[in-house]
């Protein structure tokens, strides 16, 4: 392993149980086979379409599951296994979460409080006041609850309360949405600062394009599998990317003709043998209704049985 490994995930698999007519219980995966590493220094995009399973992906590494989920693999934080009593010590500190649901402020607590988590020293405060001040925050936003924000607002004042802890690890789950294009893009420059400042940063999103402005690599999921890890650089042409679906996502890009998808990714209930993508592919064989490895290409890697 290398040295300045933040974060590494390998084969980290998602389940939840669940039960069917009374008794039966049935298991339902919903992250397969996962494994990705986040170096220091670095921005790393999970790109996906919702319900691939990103969000999960983030409250496996919190430690925040929901209590019917179950998982498996490995995950290294700085080359030690993060496991439970190390991602409760860790979490809101070294390791942050913007999470995707506004729901995680306390209602009753008065912003400034919140974020400071009750510290009231001048140092914090001084910090608090010039992160507001990045964010476009009135210093009177300091003083007043989560219900009188606006859900742009809202959410930069989530961003705030990740960026105030030098955090070693940042997990960024939708971190954009309700903020409009400016703001969106100058919340990712700041993570991608926290990432040159020496921070390990996983941004996830749906929007490819914001992804490729600031990240340095980009992981394409897809109804729980990921299908590609790519440089962003090679997402300047079509012939550089190497899964079928990282291709079309490439061409319904607007700069690239905005082409449609056709059909749809589909449900862990209902997943195609071998590769999920199949029934959409064109280049689809009865190759790839069988075991599908998850394998290096040119510096990245494919979940594909074809060379581009
Ligand atoms: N508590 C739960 N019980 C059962 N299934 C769940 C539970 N939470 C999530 N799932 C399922 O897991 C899958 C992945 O969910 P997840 O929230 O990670 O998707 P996502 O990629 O973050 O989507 P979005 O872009 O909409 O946020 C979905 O199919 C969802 O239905
Ligand atoms: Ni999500």
């Amino acid at each position: 392993m290398e040295k300045n490994t933040i974060l590494e995930i390998r084969n980290m698999n998602i389940s939840f149980s669940q039960y069917q007519k009374g008794t039966k219980q049935t298991k339902l995966p919903v992250i397969r086979d996962l494994s990705l590493t986040v170096h220091q220094g670095e921005m790393v995009a999970v790109v996906g379409s919702s319900g691939s399973g990103k969000s999960l992906l983030a409250h496996g590494v919190m430690g925040i599951l929901p209590y019917n989920a179950e998982m498996g693999g490995q995950i290294l934080y700085c080359g030690e296994p993060l496991r439970e009593k190390r991602i409760c010590a860790l979490r809101g500190k070294e390791i942050v979460m913007v999470p995707q649901s506004t729901s995680y402020l306390d209602p009753l607590m008065k912003v400034g409080t919140q974020i400071c988590k009750g510290k009231k020293d001048p140092e914090r405060k001084k910090k608090l006041d010039g992160i507001f001040r990045r964010y476009g925050l009135a210093e009177e936003v300091q003083e007043q609850y989560p219900f009188e924000l606006s859900g742009g607002m809202t959410r930069r004042v989530m961003i705030s309360t990740a960026m105030i802890e030098e955090p070693k690890l940042v997990i960024a789950d939708e971190p954009t949405p309700g903020l409009h294009l400016k703001a969106a893009k100058r919340a990712m420059e700041h993570f991608r600062e926290l990432a040159d400042m020496g921070a390990g940063v996983l941004i996830i999103t749906h929007d490819l394009e914001l992804a490729l402005e600031t990240a340095d690599r980009v992981l394409v999921f897809y109804a729980g599998y990921t299908l590609e890890d790519a440089k962003t650089e090679d997402f300047r042409q079509e012939k550089t990317l190497r899964h079928p679906y990282t291709k079309a996502l490439w061409r319904a890009m607007p700069q690239n003709g905005f082409h449609y998808i056709d059909g749809v990714q589909p449900y862990v209930k209902d997943m195609p043998e071998g590769c999920p993508f199949a029934p959409r592919c064109e280049k689809c064989t009865e190759k790839c209704r069988g075991e599908i490895p998850y394998r290096e290409v040119n510096g990245g890697y494919v979940r594909c049985v074809y060379d581009s």
